[in-house]
């Protein structure tokens, strides 16, 4: 297990904690909380090819970790009443691959591919015939004499999902009929999701339990189901299994997630810029440094979080901390530092 993956806000999740989730997927559009918009448009989408008798368009899911791309696919074939396939772009190296998993595929199916954006260039090119003309070209032989011989396969739904969207080559993205943005989940959304998992798990949670365990959750399902599950533990072990916002924030402050979902890795960064470097700026190898981790950590865990709070800024001369971040700490930037309400941000 990585540094990162022992997290209890990793967005990111192992093959265990992905079993351990099965339970509390929800299984159709009606259950599926927040993303108002998706699921309105993607509810109409379905309902119009069921009218039709017809396979469902490609559907594109993307966003980052955690929001339920997966839990998505699911649901789209459930509400198609169709088997799932699932694989993923990085298991599809080859085009051979590919033709094997859609030749096997039944009429009427939702094919899953999760990390489209990984998949290799021909297998992605096989996609695009398959994904138009339900027909994949297998190549025959070798060199000048090599035949493409012109296979068709049954009518499928491709979902494919993708943390970047920015990285799929624009001829296939314009083959996907609809496309979803998921983005975080407001609180409310993250409280409905918790009061089921709790009922889901056996857990007796407290509205403001739950409203604080939805807090800390940084907008993200798959941490908030995992901070419920650290909360019950500690619940089973301390209390008698019942879970009362007193309870809640001690188990949360046990397991270092603070009142803004921020753990120790990013007040790490935040405390390095504010207390060492005067507020910044600072530049991201030294900061790296004096957190104890690898830039990439730093760069690719903490910041892009602490950015969206509005506690970290990426400027060319580095990193610096908004007053924001200084509230937080519960200090008071010196005169004259970035944050103190004489510079910039006054
Ligand atoms: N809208 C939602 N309502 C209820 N639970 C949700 C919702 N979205 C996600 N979840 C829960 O969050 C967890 C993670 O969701 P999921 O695996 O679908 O995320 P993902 O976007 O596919 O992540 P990854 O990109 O890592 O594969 C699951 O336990 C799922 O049940």
């Amino acid at each position: 297990m990585s540094e990162e993956r022992s997290r209890p806000v990793d967005p990111q999740a192992d093959d265990a904690e992905r079993a351990a989730e099965s339970a509390l997927r929800p299984s159709t559009l009606g259950e599926f909380q927040g993303q108002p918009r998706v699921s309105e448009q993607l509810g109409l989408v379905l309902a119009a090819a069921r009218n039709r008798g017809a396979v469902a368009d490609h559907v594109l899911l993307s966003g980052p970790p955690g929001l339920g791309k997966t839990t998505l696919a699911m649901i789209i074939a459930a509400e198609m009443s169709a088997p799932l396939r699932i694989s993923s772009g990085p298991a599809i190296q080859h085009a051979g691959d590919l033709a094997a998993i859609l030749s096997g595929l039944g009429e009427g199916e939702v094919l899953f591919l999760d990390e489209i954006h990984r998949m290799s260039r021909p297998a992605e090119e096989m996609l695009y015939l398959a994904m138009e003309d339900f027909r994949v070209d297998v190549v025959v032989g070798k060199g000048p004499g090599a035949t493409a011989i012109p296979i068709d396969i049954p009518h499928f739904t491709l979902v494919g999902a993708t943390t970047r969207a920015g990285l799929l080559p624009g001829p296939l993205r314009d083959r996907f009929g609809f496309t979803a943005q998921l983005d975080f989940y407001d609180d409310t959304a993250l409280r409905r999701i918790l009061m089921r998992s709790a009922t889901q798990l056996g857990v007796r949670l407290s509205t403001e339990a739950a409203a604080e365990i939805a807090r800390r959750s940084r907008g993200t399902p798959r941490i908030t189901n995992r901070l419920l599950r650290r909360v019950r533990d500690y619940a089973q072990v301390k209390a008698d299994g019942t879970v009362s916002l007193a309870l809640a924030r001690d188990a949360l402050d046990l397991f270092e997630v603070d009142d803004r979902g921020l753990d120790r890795l990013d007040r790490g960064v935040l405390e390095a810029v504010c207390a060492r470097f005067g507020g910044g700026p600072v530049g991201l190898s030294t900061l790296a440094i004096s957190v104890g981790e690898e830039t990439d950590t730093v760069e690719e865990v903490a910041e892009p979080f602490l950015v969206r709070q509005g506690f970290l800024m990426r400027t060319p001369r580095g990193r610096v901390a908004t007053p924001a971040a200084w509230r937080h700490l519960g200090l008071t930037a010196p005169v004259g530092a970035p944050g103190s309400g004489d510079d910039l941000f006054s």
